[in-house]
């Protein structure tokens, strides 16, 4: 297959910062994607409508002039003050389409976060009767669990009990990593998914390892075996709606990322689509693409599916080697490296 045409895909999970970084990230998300999830882990955070409102704003301002624009759906992030009434003014918005909960300390600016989750009862009990969907990141930071296994054990103690106590709140558990969580979320009813980035189908641990350590392939949950990897590759692939495609493309400056303690995130969204498609193509499961990123992500949000459709080309092109990020500069996925599809004219207007 050398062209694939596809309906107009949508990311379930990316962060684009805020301020001078604006300009750069929503460029490139403006490329195709129809619509995205946007992260609230800004610093502040974003934890009520009004400050949702606002950065959303902001994001519109910043692609004034682009050829095309993708539609933001805002997030709130979820702490140990948020009530009842802030989950009711979000279902009530237009543009509020769900809750992100970050253990506290499990990663980037996740300070604020959740310490107690229990105390959050009443709170995810409003988020199941406004039907407000909770996005995880998954990891226990409890230290005396191994980085390798935060995952898996965030899902035993955590997620499995909040899915069981309330089975009618819709629930994605976000950038999974192992073989745990597919298992996990292919087991549990109907409205539990999963996101998958592509990093984490192109990469695995040793990637980030041997031969020396790469600062840009360091994001969390961090890279897991060969054998998660390949768990991912099938889960992607297998046509089942529950897995969908979330880049969580999380741009760091390389100054950030290239020092004794680096910054976690790996930046896909020069290439995001087009990273995916040659898993999906390495994998012999290039007509299962369509679904993975562009079907089953509405459905479960229950909006429509994009109207329109874009077009890849099986032709190689050179990513970049660095790319802007405010006054900073980042390095991509696969700076400087050759990739084998291309999305022909991106950017075009809608
Ligand atoms: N994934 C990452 O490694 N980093 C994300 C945060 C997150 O999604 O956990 C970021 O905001 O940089
Ligand atoms: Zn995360
Ligand atoms: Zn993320």
């Amino acid at each position: 297959m050398t062209e694939l045409t596809l309906t107009r895909p949508d990311d379930w999970h990316v962060h684009l910062r805020d301020g001078a970084a604006l300009p750069h990230t929503c460029a490139d998300m403006a490329r195709y994607f129809g619509r995205a999830i946007v992260m609230p882990n800004l610093s502040p955070p974003v934890t009520t409508v009004a400050a949702a409102a606002a950065y959303r704003e902001r994001i519109i301002t910043a692609m004034t002039g682009l050829p095309r624009q993708f539609e933001p759906l805002l997030t709130l992030y979820l702490t140990d003050q948020t009530d009842a009434e802030e989950i009711r003014r979000a279902a009530d918005s237009e543009f509020v389409h769900a809750v992100k909960l970050y253990p506290a300390g499990a990663t980037t600016n996740s300070e604020a976060g959740v310490a107690d989750l229990e105390q959050l009862f009443p709170t995810l009990a409003a988020m199941e009767t406004a039907d407000l969907p909770l996005l995880v990141h998954g990891e226990v930071t409890d230290p005396a669990v191994d980085i390798f296994d935060r995952e898996k054990v965030f899902i035993d103690r955590y997620l499995a009990p909040i899915v069981q106590r309330f089975p009618g709140l819709r629930v994605v558990l976000e950038h999974i990593t192992t073989a745990d969580a597919v298992d996990f979320v292919s087991a549990a009813p109907a409205t539990v998914a999963a996101t998958i980035t592509a990093h984490h189908l192109l990469l695995n641990r040793n990637d980030l390892l041997v031969g020396g350590i790469r600062p840009h392939y360091y994001c969390l949950p961090v890279l897991k075996r060969n054998s998660h990897q390949q768990a991912l590759v099938r889960a992607a692939c297998s046509g089942s709606p529950k897995f969908f495609l979330g880049t969580d493309s999380a741009p760091h400056s390389s100054a950030h990322k290239e020092t004794a303690c680096g910054c976690a995130g790996v930046y896909t969204a020069h290439a995001a689509i087009e990273l995916y498609a040659e898993v999906f193509e390495a994998a012999g499961a290039l007509p299962a693409l369509e679904a993975f990123a562009s079907h089953f992500g509405p459905d479960f949000y229950q909006l429509p599916r994009n109207n329109d459709t874009i077009t890849l080309r099986r032709q190689s092109w050179q990513a970049a080697a660095s790319l802007p990020l405010g006054e900073a500069t980042l390095v991509p996925l696969r700076a400087g490296e050759t990739l084998q599809w291309q999305v022909l004219n991106p950017g075009n207007p809608v």
